[in-house]
């Protein structure tokens, strides 16, 4: 029996509590999950298939641990990336000088992965728009400066969640359907345990 075949490897990258296990969460199993926070340990894998147009994309998701204590292993898991979902938190500044570092060391070490913002908890912004504690233009800014794409997301309510992972599946059929076509081994078999994609990853 094969495993899945992951087309596009998709890695979630942004500081501590961001909130990228419940974007993932609410993506893949929609719902947000209450209770008490536990960060992430490593990385945790998850492939969901999307459709784009009539093809069905396997997305391969890895969500890293934001903590600076595992930095060096996040970096394992952004290799060979077809995108990158950025993370911070709309009402935290710091969150987003912290994405700015998971930027530049993309544009410095995986150049062919693309990447896509993602302001996280946007409920919040709805509750009380004095919250907000990065400004939305200049993120924009920042965006068109290193040619991202931004969304601003809940994974509360599910606002803009599945726009985000619908527009990285359309960008990947859309960028790299040449090569898919020409390509022997579009994609990676994880029924290969000899594979790098079959690391059995802690979580929570
Ligand atoms: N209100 C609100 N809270 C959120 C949202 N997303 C995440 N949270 C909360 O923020 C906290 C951190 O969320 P996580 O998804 O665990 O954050 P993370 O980025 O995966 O954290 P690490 O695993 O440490 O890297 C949790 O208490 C979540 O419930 C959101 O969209 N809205």
């Amino acid at each position: 029996m094969s495993g899945p075949r992951v087309d596009a490897k998709v890695v979630l990258l942004g500081k501590e509590y961001v909130g990228k296990t419940s974007l993932v969460e609410r993506y893949v199993h929609q719902r947000f999950l209450v209770g008490p926070y536990q960060n992430t340990i490593g990385a945790a894998f998850v492939a969901k298939v999307i459709a784009v147009g009539d093809r069905a994309v396997t997305l391969g998701i890895w969500d890293t641990a934001g903590s600076e204590r595992y930095e060096a292993m996040s970096r394992i898991y952004y290799r060979g990336a077809r995108a990158a979902i950025v993370c911070y938190d709309l009402t935290d500044g710091s969150s987003f000088q912290r994405a700015k570092f998971w930027v530049n060391e993309l544009q410095n070490f995986e150049e062919n992965c693309r990447i896509y913002l993602c302001g996280t908890k946007s409920d919040l912004l709805e509750e009380d728009r004095r919250r907000r504690g990065v400004d939305f233009h200049d993120v924009q800014d920042y965006a068109d400066e290193i040619k991202a794409e931004l969304f601003e997301t809940s994974s509360k309510t599910g606002q803009s969640v599945d726009e985000l992972f619908q527009k990285v599946a359309e960008d990947y059929v859309r960028f790299t359907a040449f090569q898919l076509m020409t390509e022997e081994k579009g994609g990676i078999d994880l029924s290969q345990k000899s594979s790098p994609y079959f690391y059995s990853c802690c979580h929570h």
